[in-house]
């Protein structure tokens, strides 16, 4: 089966500390991951290693078959789909939402003075259709909800087609309600054949949408299990990784977790 990204012992530095220790990690291109793990564990530093948009202190990143600074990333990139409250913050609250989507095609956060083709356009209109967004299309971004401009973030980060989707904390944030129509629009894109590789930080095992495969746990830098999901999301597992005694309950694909 294709890879889609690989860490071979793979550890980032910053100012002397080992923020990622030795990372090994493979997923292929059917694969749907979930990263979890406490506070400052390093899964944001994870995600921007496989993004390419931090390179590693030692050890190699290879995502779709480009090995991370020996390639052109700017070809790279707009195979790799990325959506981060980080990366909302740059989209100006005034954007109009279709403008917001349409823009991932030129890589810019902002409409300027570039060309779009009727392609672009209705393949942006077909986005936010998926991701039921379509009557916000001449909206501005910053009078969404956080539910709506979380789902807008997504519809842009799939907007070029990618072939690795990264998604950090999607729900972050978000009410009951707007979580868990976020997960059912998750749980299916993910189930589906036609949808690329993904990984998904979050902080809460709740979160997991249906249809994700497997699961990588982070402690401290490093990766303390990992696999398919339901080996990985454990309470022996989830104890460790998070310093409390945890049980672990599963109800059909979705999980939850609390203290023992
Ligand atoms: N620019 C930076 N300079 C120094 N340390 C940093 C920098 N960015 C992140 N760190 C440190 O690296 C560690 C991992 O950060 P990272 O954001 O990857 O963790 P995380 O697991 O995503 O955390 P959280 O769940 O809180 O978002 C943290 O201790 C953080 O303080």
């Amino acid at each position: 089966m294709a890879s889609v990204l690989e860490f071979d012992d793979v550890t980032f530095t910053r100012d002397g500390t080992a923020i990622l220790d030795s990372v090994d990690w493979r997923v292929d291109a059917s694969d749907r991951w979930v990263v979890l793990g406490p506070n400052g564990a390093g899964k944001t530093t994870l995600l921007q290693l496989a993004a390419s948009m931090l390179h590693s202190s030692s050890g190699s990143v290879t995502v779709l078959d480009e090995r991370v600074g020996s390639s052109d990333l700017a070809e790279l990139r707009p195979r790799i789909g990325f959506a981060s409250t980080a990366m909302a913050r740059r989209i100006p609250g005034d954007e109009r939402v279709l403008d917001v989507v349409m823009t991932a095609a030129h890589s810019v956060a902002g409409r300027w003075n570039e060309t779009y083709e009727e392609v672009d356009e209705r393949r942006a209109h077909r986005v936010l259709r998926e991701w039921r967004l379509d009557r916000f299309a001449e909206r501005r971004f910053g009078s969404l909800s956080d539910g709506e401009q979380k789902r807008v973030q997504i519809a842009r980060s799939i907007m070029t087609d990618p072939e690795l989707l990264l998604l950090d904390e999607p729900a972050a944030s978000l009410d009951l309600g707007a979580r868990e129509e976020l997960l059912q629009l998750l749980g299916a894109y993910a189930s589906s054949d036609e949808s690329p590789a993904m990984i998904m930080v979050t902080h809460h095992v709740e979160e997991i949408p249906t249809g994700f495969s497997h699961a990588l746990l982070l402690a401290e830098g490093s990766v303390s299990a990992s696999g398919p999901i339901d080996e990985v999301v454990t309470a022996e597992h989830l104890s460790a990784t998070f310093g409390l005694e945890l049980t672990v309950h599963r109800d059909g694909d979705r999980f939850s977790a609390r203290a023992a």
